[in-house]
């Protein structure tokens, strides 16, 4: 594959595991010789982020592929990112849908491997990648819609939660829900904030102290999703709803969101920082490593 440009990187960020990993993700390749400001970049392969385009639609469908549930890895949140930058800095696309290449699955949430038995440095990383993560979707210039093929506890819910528009199978085994506190955590803020810009501040309560997991007809009852469907309508109906919203002048239609979601992404981006210290220190909590090394244990057991 023939280079295409040229890019000047800081020798520092090659050294912090993220950008290495955003580097390798990109085909970022430092040159031989070491020195390392040099890098040149490859079209983009990515390996758990398949994106499909659709130019003459202006659309692209975002699949989640990391068999087998999907969970949230460091290296699917950063595929992810990095390919949502992708198609934001495209011309050609104007919406998105996002969904789940693993069959029954839309996303197990969280990697719980990734919050288990590591070392504060790791917890500290991850989780400012989670928070990218959400940043991005949640302020995102392009219409999102999910298209929920499958279960979606917790992170998986959060990222139906940033689309404008959520639309779901209907079969009663695939639940979605903040289910946290089901695992002995607390769903942060911003998680909560979203849900209750979502479904309002009552129902997220008891949601999120039950840690609720909702079938879809109830998730459509309580507005966790905006439509349920039959499973093979899942992808075609999404792609109507995005032409729906795409007949609104972006401009006017990118400030109104950018209006009703600015105040809930500020608070995080004020308190980043504050955040990744509440959550590692959370986590590394010796109760809260036994608790979630319990659930990963059941969730094991649960086959044998
Ligand atoms: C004092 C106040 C302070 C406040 C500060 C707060 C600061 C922070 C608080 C911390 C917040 C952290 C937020 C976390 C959000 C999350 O997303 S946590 C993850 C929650 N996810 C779940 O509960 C889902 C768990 N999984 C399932 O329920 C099921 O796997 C499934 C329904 C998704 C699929 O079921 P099935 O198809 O039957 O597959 P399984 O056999 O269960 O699983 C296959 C395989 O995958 C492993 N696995 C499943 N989920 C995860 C996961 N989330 N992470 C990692 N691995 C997962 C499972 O163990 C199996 O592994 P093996 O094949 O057995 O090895």
């Amino acid at each position: 594959m023939a280079l295409t440009a040229v890019i000047r990187v800081p020798s520092r960020a090659l050294l912090r595991p993220w950008a290495r990993l955003r580097d390798a993700a990109l085909g970022w390749i430092e040159p031989a010789g070491g020195g390392g400001v040099e890098v040149s970049a490859q079209r983009f392969a990515s390996q758990k982020v398949l994106v499909e385009p659709d130019p003459a639609a202006g659309v692209a469908v975002m699949k989640f592929k990391n068999p087998p549930v999907n969970s949230l890895s460091l290296e699917l949140l950063t595929e992810l990112v990095i390919s949502l930058e992708k198609l934001e800095n495209d011309k050609t696309v104007r919406g998105v849908v996002l969904t789940s290449d693993c069959p029954g699955i839309f996303s197990a949430g969280l990697d719980l491997t990734e919050m288990c038995g590591r070392n504060p440095a790791h917890y500290a990383e991850y989780w400012k990648a989670v928070q990218e993560m959400w940043l991005r979707l949640y302020l995102s210039n392009l219409v999102l819609v999910a298209a929920i093929n499958g279960a979606s506890p917790a992170g998986g819910c959060l990222i139906a939660l940033t689309c404008d528009y959520r639309v779901m199978a209907d079969n009663p085994k695939y639940c979605i829900g903040l289910n946290e506190t089901l695992l002995g955590i607390v769903a942060p803020f911003w998680f909560k904030d979203n849900l209750v810009n979502t479904i309002g501040h009552r129902a997220s309560e008891r949601a999120l102290q039950l840690g609720l997991l909702f079938p879809p007809t109830e998730a459509l009852q309580v507005g966790m999703v905006d439509k349920v469907v039959p499973k093979d309508q899942v992808q075609s109906t999404a792609l109507s709803v995005l032409a729906q919203w795409m007949a609104i002048p972006d401009h006017a239609r990118q400030l109104t969101k950018n209006m009703m979601r600015k105040p809930t992404a500020d608070r995080l981006l004020k308190q980043r920082d504050a955040d990744i210290q509440n959550f590692v220190s959370f986590i590394s909590r010796d109760s809260i490593q036994k608790s979630l090394q319990m659930y990963l244990e059941k969730l094991k057991q649960k086959k044998g």
